[in-house]
């Protein structure tokens, strides 16, 4: 095992203060009086990373995700602790860090490269690589300060994942561009993985980390809650945030899934104008409203495939209770079902034969995502729903099979 990454017993305190004027004083007349509060923005991390891991870092807002990956990256110092890094780190903390907006894209990319620790030669041999990934056009030439946050990306990622980095940290910075955009991305941090790369990933999208993360860590209040197998920490922190998101978070939750609800689409394949629509979900049906438990349910999926061929494309039918509890959400791609992926109109069906439900309300999402899942193509949230009436014959949720004995 090759160490890449050891964090031991970081603590980073930062000076809160309840006015801006405070700060002054404090500094104006130091030997004086305390004018701040100190905050632990992360108190006593400690964990190893090895050659090769792809780590997810999972946590609500606040909870000192950003603050650690400064402290990987050198931006900040840590208050005590110590952080060994061992090789060539690229990141992509916030859009637009490390790039000066009166510098062009050509220029940033040399000043991105020299930061990072390239010589000249090295960057040139590069150069056209890292355009050709961005793809903006003629904009490589213009000053930063009048890109897109869009371009801005596309600049970010482009130089930090095609300078052969030892090291990749990513934060959040998948959300932004376009889903071809994003799909090349994780195209390139899967190869980079493949060979070897070490990924720090922050993402508040947590089928992000389970697909693409083998290991995470959830960070609360500063301090780390769990760390261990990417898909236990995911369950263990969706969980956790099932009962105690923030307004916050459900917002961007919600912003995560625009929610179409029992649309009605068109009956022919009709090529959309939008080149980032890659995928379309046309049409779900469902063989009835009401049924019994123990009644064999289907649901007939249609979508339509805009691209010559969509790789790894997968569909995925989760069952959900009103309140938004998820029952279970199965996928082709993780039951190994081979997904027409070719341009075209498709139809798949997907049969439950004996739904063990019991009595109640239940609603029906469907999702197409491509890359094993990291990239959401089109998602339709409670797209049709069902009710099961039962003559009283049991409690609860599901039907379990049992038996009974009597002993004594
Ligand atoms: N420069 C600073 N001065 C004072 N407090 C700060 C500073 N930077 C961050 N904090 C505080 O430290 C805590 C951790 O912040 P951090 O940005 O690391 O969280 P995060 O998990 O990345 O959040 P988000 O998901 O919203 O980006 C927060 O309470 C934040 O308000």
């Amino acid at each position: 095992m090759n160490l890449m990454i050891e964090v031991k017993d970081i603590v980073k305190t930062y000076k809160l203060y309840k006015k801006p004027i405070d700060r002054l004083k404090e500094s104006v007349l130091p030997m004086k009086k305390k004018y701040h509060e100190d905050f632990n923005a992360l108190n006593g991390i400690s964990f190893e990373i090895n050659k090769g891991d792809a780590l997810g870092i999972l946590g609500r807002n606040g909870s000192g995700k950003s603050t650690l990956l400064k402290l990987i990256t050198g931006v900040l110092s840590p208050t005590s602790g110590e952080i060994k890094v061992n090789g060539r780190m690229s990141a992509i903390l916030e859009l637009g860090a490390g790039f000066n907006p009166e510098y062009t894209g050509r220029e940033n990319i040399y000043l991105n490269g020299l930061m990072i620790g390239l010589q000249r030669a090295e960057i040139d041999i590069k150069m056209n690589g890292i355009i050709d990934f961005a793809d903006i056009g003629s904009f490589i030439d213009q000053p930063v300060k009048v890109y897109s946050s869009g371009m801005f990306a596309r600049l970010a990622f482009a130089v930090a994942i095609n300078v052969d980095p030892d090291i990749l940290i990513v934060d959040e910075a998948l959300a932004v561009g376009d889903v071809r955009f994003q799909m090349k991305c994780i195209e390139k941090m899967k190869e980079l993985k493949a060979n070897g790369t070490t990924i720090l990933f922050v993402s508040h999208a947590t089928e992000q980390v389970k697909r693409f993360c083998n290991r995470a860590v959830w960070l609360k209040d500063g301090v780390i809650e769990a760390i261990g197998e990417s898909s236990e920490i995911v369950d263990l922190y969706e969980d956790y945030m099932k009962y105690n998101s923030s307004e916050d978070d459900q917002s961007r939750d919600a912003e995560k899934v625009e929610s179409e609800i029992n649309e009605e689409i068109e009956t022919d394949m009709i090529f959309p104008n939008n080149p980032n629509i890659l995928s379309m979900i046309t049409k779900v049906n469902i063989n009835g409203k009401k049924f019994k438990t123990f009644d064999q349910v289907e649901v007939e999926v249609e979508y339509d495939v805009y691209e010559k061929v969509i790789s790894g494309l997968l569909l995925g039918v989760a069952l959900y209770t009103p309140d938004r509890e998820y029952i279970f959400g199965p996928n082709t791609h993780l039951e190994k079902i081979e997904l027409p992926n070719t341009r075209g109109r498709h139809k798949v069906k997907y049969t439950i034969p004996r739904l063990p439900l019991l009595g109640g309300t239940y609603n029906i999402d469907v999702g197409l995502f491509n890359n094993e899942g990291i990239v959401c193509l089109d998602y339709k949230q409670e797209i049709v729903g069902f009710t099961i009436v039962n003559k009283y014959f049991s409690e609860g949720l599901v039907y379990i099979n049992h038996e009974w004995e009597i002993l004594q």
